[in-house]
């Protein structure tokens, strides 16, 4: 379905991913991880075109650029302007911009933006202005965005940084709903703890690939040695 291939990109000539390739064949939830500078952000900006790389991304036996419409990225909040004035509702109709064509107004669109924020439980902030939000209530409202776009692919950098538990579990339930509806979640992430409960198959990078595989396949001594060096505590509480 979704195949990397030999994905490199390099700042000032320094390599930070080097040489990722690896095949997504259904529709799966894949979490993406690897210690801090691993280069798991990098890895989803070279494979998405948004930074200088090389390699290829073929999605549907096509190369990706020629289905940017199926493709729903959410940097990381770190990368976000909170003090730009556009409301709530504003953000998420952004989502529905790849697929107005020309001729057609946004205004039989605000259907979809209202029933985007009733799934996130954000309906009653639609009109507030998202520096206003908290961490957990923004990440939701970029969800609904990716909702809006109804892609295949989307590309989640990160999302559970700053928000709390309640919020992360209400996110993760609708991602796996998402893939119930044949859609595939690339999610950088990194808390060891729930991997298991989260993901169905792993990319454990550390500037190259370590391993591609299931939870299971991935989660041995041996690979997270080969990530996190010999501090990691396997068995143990990886937080
Ligand atoms: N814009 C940039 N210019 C120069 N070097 C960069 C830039 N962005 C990232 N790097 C470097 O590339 C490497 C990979 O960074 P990247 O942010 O992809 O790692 P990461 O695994 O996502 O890290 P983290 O878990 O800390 O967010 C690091 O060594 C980082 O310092």
């Amino acid at each position: 379905m979704i195949r990397f291939e030999n994905i490199t990109a390099a700042y000032n000539q320094q390599i930070a991913v080097d040489n990722i390739s690896f095949e997504v064949s259904k529709p799966t939830i894949v979490g993406i991880l690897g210690p801090n500078g691993a280069g798991k952000s990098t890895f989803l900006k070279a494979a998405l075109g948004l930074i200088p790389a090389t390699g290829l991304v073929m999605y549907k036996n096509e190369p990706l650029q020629k289905n940017q419409q199926e493709v729903a990225y959410v940097e990381q909040k770190s990368a976000i302007d909170y003090t730009f004035p556009i409301t709530v509702a504003e953000v998420v109709s952004l989502g529905i911009y790849p697929h107005l064509k020309p001729w057609s107004s946004m205004k039989n669109q605000w259907g979809k933006v209202k029933t985007a924020l009733e799934t996130v439980d954000m309906q009653n902030f639609a009109k507030r202005q998202i520096g206003e939000l908290s961490g957990g209530q923004f990440q939701r409202v970029l969800l609904a965005r990716t909702l809006v776009q109804d892609a295949s692919l989307i590309f989640l950098d990160e999302p559970f940084v700053g928000i709390d538990a309640t919020s992360e579990q209400i996110i993760m339930g609708l991602l796996h709903k998402l893939k119930e509806q044949g859609k595939t979640i690339f999610i950088v992430h990194h808390d060891l703890s729930k991997v298991s409960e989260y993901f169905d198959e792993i990319l454990l990078l550390k500037q190259q690939k370590i391993v591609y595989g299931t939870v299971q396949e991935v989660f041995t001594p041996h690979y997270l040695k080969a990530a996190y060096g010999d501090s990691i505590l396997v068995g143990g509480d990886f937080a």
